[in-house]
């Protein structure tokens, strides 16, 4: 997840020389984002035509994503321990793109050819060097997370459709079996590459806590000019080899406490919530779990039947659906008619929209900050594509 702007960047006026030139270039150059990106993406394919192959066909539906992990990384260098953390995910999650130790040096030249292009009125050898100071330092944490990566495990898995189950117009439930055996926890997601999309990876949730068979199933919803989704959705046949990226996301059961679990699942969302139930189940703990299924209308509670399977089988579990042209409230607002939920854990998952509503709601009846999980709603906006 992105280390979050507040906490990085600290009031303004303050943070080191190097932090300070870092967001001076930044206030020069975000007003030009766009052209700052062409061009950096420009110089990087002129220069090093041999790079062009990493990037989709494409460059228009994620170019400036490895731009803007980059200056995310930059904006935020004074705050060492989140940086870390966010830059070994994201040298891990690089390999399966094929990036290799030697093309960091040209990625970071281009980068200062772009800046100084774009930054030019506060532009300088002190400017440069602290440019310099930080990629270095940012690509460094990255190739060695990667190199510590590779002893353990593969950069991508491939994976067969082994059914393909679709259960309203546009979503489908996916079935795969990975190559080799692919290690996880409920509620983390990866990310998805089809074969008629190179290069373009999306993320999705694990729809079930792992299983014995070693199959993985995913939730996916086509939406308007989602290239992966439709595809997963409308072309994607058993038979068929997927990638599959890394588990990433930290939305897991903490197995040391017996709290009750919160969920809101909201259209698609309830996949890692099933996800996460089963994984209760699993561990015997018979914890309060409460799920709160929300979808605009009961033709889109597509997983209603699975979700009240798992309430039958268990005692514990409580579902309710709550659909947003029957109730005429959505999902988070409808939490408020039941409770207390200050002794509980919670867990969101949906769209952002979603999670930004459902955080308030969920501190306005008490639970604390640290107990509510979801994952970054920028990775969310990139799953919906
Ligand atoms: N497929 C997956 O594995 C996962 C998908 N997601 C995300 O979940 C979303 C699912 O999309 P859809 O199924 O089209 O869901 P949707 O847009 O139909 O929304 C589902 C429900 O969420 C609530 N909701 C939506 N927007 C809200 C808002 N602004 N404020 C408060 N409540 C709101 C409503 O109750 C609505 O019925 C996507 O954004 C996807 O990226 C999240 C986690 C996993």
């Amino acid at each position: 997840m992105p280390p979050s702007a507040e906490a990085a960047t600290g009031p303004a006026g303050t943070g080191s020389p190097d932090a300070l030139l870092i967001r001076r270039t930044m206030a020069e150059v975000t007003p030009v984002a766009d052209k700052v990106t062409s061009y950096f993406y420009a110089l990087l394919f002129v220069r090093h035509p041999d790079l062009r192959s990493l990037f989709p066909a494409a460059m228009d539906t994620q170019r400036d994503r490895l731009l803007r992990a980059l200056l995310t990384a930059a904006e935020h260098i004074d705050n060492r321990d989140v940086l870390v953390d966010y830059l070994q995910k994201l040298g891990r999650g690089h390999r399966k793109y094929g990036t290799r130790p030697e093309h960091y040096p040209a990625v970071g030249e281009c980068l200062i050819g772009a800046l100084s292009k774009y930054a030019a009125g506060v532009w300088n050898p002190e400017t440069e060097a602290a440019w310099v100071r930080a990629y270095t330092t940012i690509s460094q944490v990255m190739i060695d997370a990667a190199a510590a990566d590779e002893l353990r495990a593969p950069a991508w898995w491939y994976a067969e459709i082994v059914a393909h189950d679709l259960r309203t117009p546009d979503v489908a439930v996916v079935t795969v079996r990975p190559d080799q055996p692919y290690p996880f926890l409920a509620g983390q997601y990866t990310s998805v590459e089809t074969p008629w999309w190179p290069r373009i990876w999306r993320h999705y949730s694990f729809a079930s806590a792992p299983r014995s068979d070693g199959l993985l199933s995913f939730h996916v919803k086509a939406v308007p000019a989602g290239w992966v989704s439709n595809a997963l959705v409308h072309r994607a046949r058993p038979g068929d080899i997927i990638r599959l990226g890394p588990p990433a996301g930290s939305m897991t059961v903490d197995h040391t406490t017996d709290s009750g679990l919160l969920c809101l699942g909201g259209g698609t969302g309830i996949a890692p919530i099933k996800a996460l139930v089963e994984d209760v189940a699993e561990h015997g703990d018979r914890r309060s779990v409460e799920v709160f299924y929300g979808a605009r209308t009961d033709h889109d509670l597509y997983d209603i039947d699975t979700m009240l399977r798992l309430q039958q089988t268990h005692p514990w579990l409580s579902v309710r659906a709550i659909i947003d042209q029957q109730a005429h409230v959505q999902l988070p607002d409808a939490i408020r008619t039941y409770g207390p939920w200050d002794e509980f854990d919670a867990y969101l998952s949906g769209p952002p929209g979603m999670i930004r509503s459902g955080v308030d709601v969920l501190r306005d009846v008490g639970v604390p900050s640290e107990r509510i999980r979801h994952d970054s709603v920028e990775e969310l906006v990139a799953a919906g594509s």
